[in-house]
């Protein structure tokens, strides 16, 4: 397939907010895909570099050669360079990645090169959601939607599951007239979960309160919420591999995380937990400092020392070659608990809404961020927040994204300071600014962020600086009023900074909130 077709249909996918047309676009373009280059093709579409990194960044990309005027590129032309250049990232001089980029840019046309340059620094803004995209490949593939889920939970990625679906989806409907539905959930089904590759978290819900989901009539068990950061952890004989929620491995940042767990008594396992820093009353440190040794590859030995982690463990999806991602939660927990008894998070089970508050309180009181409340029966399921974990936190919190920051004045001058705030619309997928806030920041964070944000920095309209949608803040709020300012229609009320979080991609940020 050509490079072209997938920009034009990219272009096509942000160009509408209906999501049909998104996943119809979507879908005929992949179902024309060949076999071999369906996967990063899908991958392409959802804005993912298969490579994740090539080792070249936004300054790499900024003087390039004279565009072609001809479109030839093919995908799997790209991916190839692509791949080269990663392969150089370790070995290559940094004259030899130039002449590469060079290379591949050259052939390029002047919207090929603006998209490639979009995909290498993940800033492609095209609206193919993770929804969107599952629905797609569906879609292209004749298989209900919930196949395609669990095939995307198990193998991390939609790029691999797109490859397997109309791979066997277009071996089989040669002739057949329809039977690549059949082939396509087979092949599907044919993916497992595999202990030493990483599978998509699963993702919480939210209410309110506790009283609403704790209802008297059903038992629940009621998770300390740990303000960590969350790891999946693989073992396989005596050695453990340490994966973030976003699927980056990090074994190497936490020897003393991974010293604890490779202890454990199995001989493969699949764990999901939170590490954090404890103060040395063992309360929760306040979560920069979790986040600053987690993002931290600087000396890890040097690190243990000083901010030591601690490992919470919740769940366990795989034991000695039985999967469990489709056990009853309580079944889980379980195995969990004879595997792991001493790193346990803390909880209880109940179906009282008023001892459930009170843990709640308790847990708050310690420092932690709230409770997660489960369904004892419920499956391991990534993709859909649902009814199987619901988060309660004290306080109304959004992860939104920074779009723009304006230049400080009186006291704040020389800083950038007010930040304006956006939220993902649930349909479109587009970014909605909300409002903007300058509360909340301390010295320090104006200091960081001053910088940061003129990194980030795209271009400047008065006192205005655009950056690109990159940095994602945690903000406390007080209510949603409706608002004719904002396009969203809707503004926060009282906004505040709690936090920069580096551990969530934008992709991933709430959407708009409904009016309260
Ligand atoms: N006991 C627990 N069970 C499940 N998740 C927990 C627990 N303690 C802490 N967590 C964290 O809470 C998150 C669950 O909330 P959610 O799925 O909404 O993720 P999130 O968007 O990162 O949310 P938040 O910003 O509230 O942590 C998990 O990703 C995990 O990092």
């Amino acid at each position: 397939m050509q490079l072209a077709r997938v920009i034009e249909t990219s272009a096509a996918v942000a160009g509408t907010s209906s999501r049909t047309a998104k996943v119809a676009a979507l879908a005929a373009t992949l179902r024309v895909a060949a076999p071999e280059e369906v996967g990063v093709v899908t991958d392409y579409l959802a804005g993912r570099l298969p490579q994740r990194t090539v080792g070249v960044g936004w300054r790499g990309l900024q003087a390039l050669p004279e565009p072609a005027l001809e479109s030839t590129l093919s995908v799997q032309e790209v991916d190839e360079a692509l791949s080269n250049l990663q392969a150089m990232a370790g070995a290559g001089s940094s004259a030899a990645r130039g002449a590469a980029v060079v290379e591949l840019f050259g052939r390029a046309t002047e919207s090929e090169q603006r998209w490639l340059v979009g995909l290498i620094t993940g800033e492609l803004r095209q609206g193919a959601g993770d929804g969107v995209m599952l629905k797609a490949i569906a879609e292209a593939a004749g298989v209900p939607e919930g196949v395609v889920r669990r095939a995307v939970m198990l193998a991390g990625f939609a790029g691999p599951v797109a490859a397997a679906a109309l791979g066997a989806a277009s071996g089989a409907d040669a002739g057949t007239g329809g039977g690549g539905g059949e082939t396509a959930v087979a092949a599907l089904e044919a993916i497992e979960l595999e202990v030493g590759r990483p599978l998509r978290p699963m993702l919480a819900g939210s209410a309110p309160a506790v009283a609403e989901v704790v209802d008297g009539a059903t038992e629940v068990a009621v998770d300390t919420k740990v303000d960590g950061i969350r790891l999946q952890a693989h073992l396989r004989d005596g050695s453990a591999r340490l994966f973030t929620r976003t699927l980056e491995d990090v074994t190497d940042r936490m020897p003393e995380v991974v010293e604890v767990l490779a202890a454990l008594p199995a001989r493969q396992a699949v764990l999901d937990g939170e590490v954090i820093a404890l103060a040395d009353d063992g309360r929760p440190e306040p979560f920069q400092i979790t986040g600053a040794r987690t993002a931290s590859t600087a000396d890890p030995g040097a690190l243990r020392v000083k901010v030591p982690l601690t490992t919470f463990l919740f769940d366990l999806l795989h034991l000695d070659g039985r999967d469990l991602v489709d056990e009853p939660a309580s079944e889980r927990w379980s195995a969990l608990a004879a595997l792991a008894p001493d790193l346990l998070v803390p909880r209880i089970v109940t179906d009282n809404a008023e001892t459930a508050q009170e843990f709640f309180a308790e847990r708050v009181a310690a420092g932690h961020e709230g409770v997660v409340i489960k369904s004892l029966d419920a499956p391991y399921a990534a993709g859909r927040r649902g009814a199987g974990w619901v988060k309660v936190k004290p306080r109304h919190t959004l992860d939104l994204v920074v779009l723009a920051v304006e230049w400080g004045s009186g006291r704040r001058r020389g800083w950038l300071s007010n930040i304006h705030l956006g939220a993902r619309h649930a349909a479109t997928g587009e970014l909605v600014m909300l409002g903007k806030t300058f509360k909340g920041m301390t010295d320090e964070m104006l200091a960081w962020q001053t910088q940061r944000f003129l990194e980030l920095e795209t271009h400047r309209e008065g006192h205005v600086v655009h950056v690109r949608p990159e940095q994602v803040v945690e903000i406390a709020y007080d209510g949603v009023q409706r608002s004719t300012r904002y396009p969203g229609g809707v503004a926060l009320r009282f906004a505040r900074v709690l936090r920069y979080r580096d551990d969530k991609p934008v992709s991933e940020i709430d959407t708009v909130p409904r009016l309260t």
